[in-house]
């Protein structure tokens, strides 16, 4: 059973249309990154997702029923975007008063509380909290009740480099365990390790969608080859150009090195004529990133998302 399906899925606020025939699906145990810019329609996906709204045209479904039924919403955790809370209480309280809300044992709430590195800080108040405690609080209240869908809306605004990965390595466990997981984000760098699929929307559309060796397939983006020479960089030039792959290659000089953009289907072509050549002292191959991706699907205004606010 899949943690959900959009199929053909369209949405409007009134006259504008921000998704348009939207297909995605997430499986169990799948981390998915959501990549968007601001405005591309991510937070609406996760609102048809959690049946806060309905879509326009396709249809939606949740852990093999139907987005909103409250049987199912149970499974759901969910962190929004600038989550808030009300300062005056604990974090211990807050927490406890979500889990009755959420139908959850009380028991999960200092157990989550450690789990989200708040174990010093649950018994003082949100208002003394910072911004990354307070993101991990939110963290704990979507985790409630063992979600088998999650869905966490930028999760780590405000967190350090080290909650990062905490953050990370803990969504790694409950992938392991079966979660299926939504990471939303128009901040991509230090990402690509943790998601197995991601998916591009642009202006309501999806642009691509797959894990990062397919997403580089789609996009047939170059592979750069960096060479030192055994000889001469001329020497390596001679057979760069002398290779059945020549056509078309980009190169250019850096530091003593031979640096070569290749197409990914003649790559190995060329990497066989280099290695026989015996002109090669040292290679290195770096395949375009998530980032790179990101910015070819998106075209040009890309560069200017690319990291986002904050
Ligand atoms: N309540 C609303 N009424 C009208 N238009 C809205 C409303 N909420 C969102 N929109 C518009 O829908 C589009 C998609 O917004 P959405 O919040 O889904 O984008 P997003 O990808 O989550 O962006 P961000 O990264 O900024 O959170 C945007 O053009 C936005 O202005």
């Amino acid at each position: 059973m899949s943690c959900f399906r959009l199929e053909n899925v369209s949405y409007r606020y009134d006259k504008a249309l921000v998704l348009n025939g939207v297909d995605l699906r997430l499986e169990p145990g799948e981390i998915l990154g959501l990549f968007g810019h601001n405005g591309a329609g991510k937070t609406t996906s996760i609102k048809l997702i959690l049946g806060l709204m309905t879509p326009s045209q396709g249809k939606v479904s949740v852990l093999g029923g139907e987005a909103g039924d409250p049987k199912i919403s149970q499974y759901i955790g969910y962190l929004p975007e600038n989550v808030m809370f009300y300062p005056q209480l604990t974090g211990r309280e807050i927490l406890a008063h979500f889990a009755r809300l959420k139908g959850a044992n009380l028991r999960q709430v200092p157990e989550l509380l450690g789990q989200v590195g708040l174990d010093d800080a649950m018994d003082a108040r949100v208002k003394t909290y910072s911004k990354g405690m307070r993101q991990r609080l939110g963290l704990a209240q979507a985790l409630l009740g063992k979600p088998r869908l999650l869905m966490l809306d930028e999760p780590t605004v405000g967190l350090d480099p080290i909650a990062t990965a905490d953050l990370y390595r803990l969504l790694r466990t409950l992938r392991d365990d079966g979660t299926g997981i939504v990471l939303c984000s128009h901040v991509l760098p230090g990402v690509e390790p943790y998601i197995d699929r991601a998916a591009i929307l642009t202006d309501g559309s999806l642009k691509a969608a797959g894990d990062l060796a397919s997403l580089r397939r789609q996009a047939n983006m170059a592979t750069t080859l960096s060479i030192e020479p055994e000889g001469t960089v001329a020497a390596l030039e001679t057979v760069v150009n002398d290779a059945k792959a020549s056509a078309g290659l980009m190169m250019r000089h850096e530091n003593g090195r031979l640096h070569v953009d290749v197409r990914p289907a003649e790559k190995m072509d060329l990497v066989k004529a280099l290695m026989e050549s015996g002109q090669v002292r040292d290679l290195g191959i770096y395949e375009p990133t998530l980032e790179d991706v990101y910015v070819h699907f998106i075209g040009s205004g890309g560069l200017a998302h690319r990291g986002g606010a904050q």
